[in-house]
């Protein structure tokens, strides 16, 4: 079972503290959503469990590895920043994940491209924002890792193909043991994709439940809903 547990962690930068003294255990074959005003340390938290940012202090455990190198093993990242060479080919970049990832799963790639009807042979530059954002999170959903860590992945993809990608999201939990962690601003959109929910608010978790629906049924209340309360 994939686990990732984070235990008293801080992380300033410079004088300014971003995160205070989590605590924060995410476990099992279930998609979390975190969620936060801008600027609460989303992004930094997600890059320190992924062993690409350091913790000012506390620890940080992902399937029991503790260094940043043993996380960086189990994780596949996609970041909100442009990664890819922009002059490079789509047909390119999907042959040198093949090589650079140990069983990236390419038939993936071209299924999901498919899906989403995006040709490879045309040039990332050329692409518009959504299809380049959607274009690294399907290489992001083909790296085999246990663990998958996405900085907002739907932003500025249409919604009809947002569908296809919550779809194609969800299936990855159905179908593998694999823990999906992701940071967005779609409340409305995640509403019926993810499993639990993490609020950040004032360097801190201000929300933290595992089982929405269980906590859907006892408050009735929507992801909007209890973010606007924890907001107040
Ligand atoms: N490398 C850095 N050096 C200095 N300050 C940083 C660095 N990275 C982030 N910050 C600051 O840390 C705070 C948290 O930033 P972070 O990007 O983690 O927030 P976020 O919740 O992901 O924001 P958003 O929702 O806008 O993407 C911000 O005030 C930001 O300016």
């Amino acid at each position: 079972m994939q686990k990732i547990e984070i235990t008293q962690l801080s992380k300033s930068y410079g004088r300014k503290e971003v995160l205070r003294d989590l605590n924060l255990t995410l476990a099992g074959n279930r998609i979390y959503g975190i969620i936060g005003e801008n600027g609460t340390g989303k992004s930094t938290l997600l890059r320190m469990i992924s062993g690409l940012a350091r913790p000012s202090k506390g620890s940080i455990s992902v399937n029991g590895h503790t260094t940043a190198e043993g996380r960086r093993s189990q994780v596949a990242y996609l970041s909100d920043q442009e990664m890819l060479d922009g002059f490079s080919t789509l047909e390119y970049q999907i042959q040198f994940h093949e090589k650079m990832i140990p069983n990236f799963q390419v038939n993936r790639v071209y299924e999901m491209l498919d899906m989403i009807k995006l040709p490879v042979d045309g040039k990332i530059k050329n692409l518009s924002k959504g299809h380049r954002n959607l274009f690294n999170l399907v290489l992001t959903l083909a790296n085999p890792a246990p663990v998958l860590i996405m900085d907002e992945p739907l932003s500025g993809i249409d919604t009809n193909k947002k569908e296809d990608l919550l779809q194609l999201l969800s299936s990855f939990t159905l179908d593998e043991d694999r823990l999906i962690l992701f940071a967005t601003h779609e409340y409305d959109e995640i509403e019926f994709l993810i499993d639990g929910l993490v609020i950040i608010k004032g360097s801190s978790i201000a929300y933290f439940t595992e089982d929405l629906e269980e906590m859907r049924i006892e408050q009735g209340k929507t992801v909007q809903e209890i973010f606007k309360e924890v907001s107040k």
